[in-house]
């Protein structure tokens, strides 16, 4: 398996190509459930076959079966079937045997076949064993939009949503079909269950532009469980709050509950914007600061006139005034380039990275707005980290 595989590695966008022609022409009633846009496709080809061979690479690790059950079940969103397995699986293998040249041996295709096998069965097992709905329908009930690029949307979810403060949703509407993001959720369910998405349009981003400036209050959007390990740590530790654009959104929520469990320690929030239009929960802000002695608050814009990223430049100073690093939990949120530099400089003040905590950084160091390039995927493929089904609430959060 190893040396078929590294030959396929070699190949990967060939091999990628071939799986998705293959599986179309074999089951063209199957194309409907994957991205209709071409920029979306090629996402989908980076990801689906990157997990698929990373998943079998991995067969040994202890850890593989529990995450493909829950992959499993969060697979069902996308209106995966038990019925799909197989057809995945007969054209990843035509992919593998087309793409692997001579070392397509009989004994190679046994092992990938019993391979893909376990990987189906675990997803399938997961799937049906889940409790969970396979997504959440919510209502718009409420919509904000601040600037040209922030949406505030209130939603109600049908069902309430296993929440806990600081995680996020994907998020699908039927006027982008098959796409679906992540968004953080602005607070925990309120007991009317509504919770607020915090959406910031990215240029050309069909289903950002959706929700911040055509989505209105009566429709409905799909929401995936809430996921993600940005949870506050209540360890009796002080807390540092860092937060850049929408990654305001969890940072709200673990403040919401800061406010509601007053801690015994002090909180340092640092809420950061591209401009001051942008700090759009200031008046928030500033009423709990000034009735909460354990808060304290800085906001950082960019200097008057300088691009927005200087406000990043502007934070590393006033994180350098601030002392005691060692002792803070820093929870961290904000666009991925933002969240790796902060995070490098705060372990450089002395910040203990086990007590940094943020989501997933995508591999490569930035947020990718296009696929990767073969020569890319080859030199520095990602992990296929996208999703973490790990990290749901308790199902009696409510
Ligand atoms: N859990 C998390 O970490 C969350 C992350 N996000 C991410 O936050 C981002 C929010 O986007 P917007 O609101 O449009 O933010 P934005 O583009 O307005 O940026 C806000 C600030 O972040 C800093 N920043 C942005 N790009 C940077 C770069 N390349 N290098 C250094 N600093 C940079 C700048 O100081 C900027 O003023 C999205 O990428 C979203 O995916 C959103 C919610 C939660």
């Amino acid at each position: 398996m190893k040396s078929s595989f590294a030959v396929v590695e070699r190949r990967a966008e060939h091999a990628a190509r071939f799986f998705y022609s293959h599986l179309f022409w074999h089951h063209p009633g199957l194309r409907a459930l994957f991205p209709s846009s071409p920029e979306d496709m090629e996402r989908q080809r980076d990801r689906l076959f990157a997990a698929l061979t990373h998943v079998v690479a991995h067969l040994e690790s202890g850890t593989l079966l529990p995450y493909l059950r829950d992959l499993g079940r969060d697979h069902r969103k996308f209106l995966v079937g038990p019925e799909h397995y197989a057809a995945v699986g007969a054209s990843l293998l035509a992919a593998l045997a087309r793409t692997s040249g001579e070392a397509w041996t009989p004994d190679v295709e046994k092992a990938w076949t019993e391979a893909y096998q376990v990987i189906a069965d675990a997803m399938t097992a997961g799937a049906a064993a889940s409790a969970e709905p396979p997504w959440w329908d919510a209502e718009v009930v409420r919509h904000l939009q601040y600037g040209e690029d922030i949406g505030v949307l209130t939603l109600r979810p049908h069902v309430p949503l296993p929440y806990r403060p600081g995680q996020y949703v994907s998020v699908s509407s039927a006027r982008v079909p098959t796409t679906w993001r992540t968004y953080s959720l602005g607070n925990a369910p309120r007991p009317d269950t509504t919770v607020d998405l915090h959406v910031s349009r990215i240029e050309g981003g069909r289903l950002s532009t959706v929700l911040v400036r055509d989505v209105r209050p009566g429709e409905l959007l799909r929401l995936g469980a809430p996921g993600g390990d940005l949870v506050l740590r209540r360890e009796d530790r002080p807390v540092t709050l860092i937060a850049a654009g929408t990654g305001w959104a969890p940072v709200r929520a673990m403040l919401e509950d800061l406010v509601a469990h007053p801690p015994d320690q002090d909180v340092r929030l640092f809420v950061v914007a591209r401009d001051a239009a942008h700090l759009y929960d200031r008046p928030l802000i500033d009423g709990y600061a000034a009735s909460r002695r354990w808060l304290s608050v800085t906001y950082i814009t960019p200097a008057p006139g300088r691009h927005r990223n200087q406000a990043t430049e502007r934070l590393a100073t006033a994180l350098g005034h601030r002392g005691l690093w060692r002792e803070q939990d820093v929870h961290l949120s904000g666009p991925a380039p933002f969240v790796e530099e902060t995070a490098g400089l705060l372990e450089e003040l002395g910040a203990r990275p086990d007590r940094l905590f943020h989501d997933a950084v995508p591999a490569s160091g930035a947020a990718r707005t296009r696929p990767l390039g073969f020569g890319e995927w080859f030199l520095d493929r990602p992990d296929p980290h996208w999703h973490n089904p790990a990290g749901r609430a308790p199902r009696d959060t409510g």
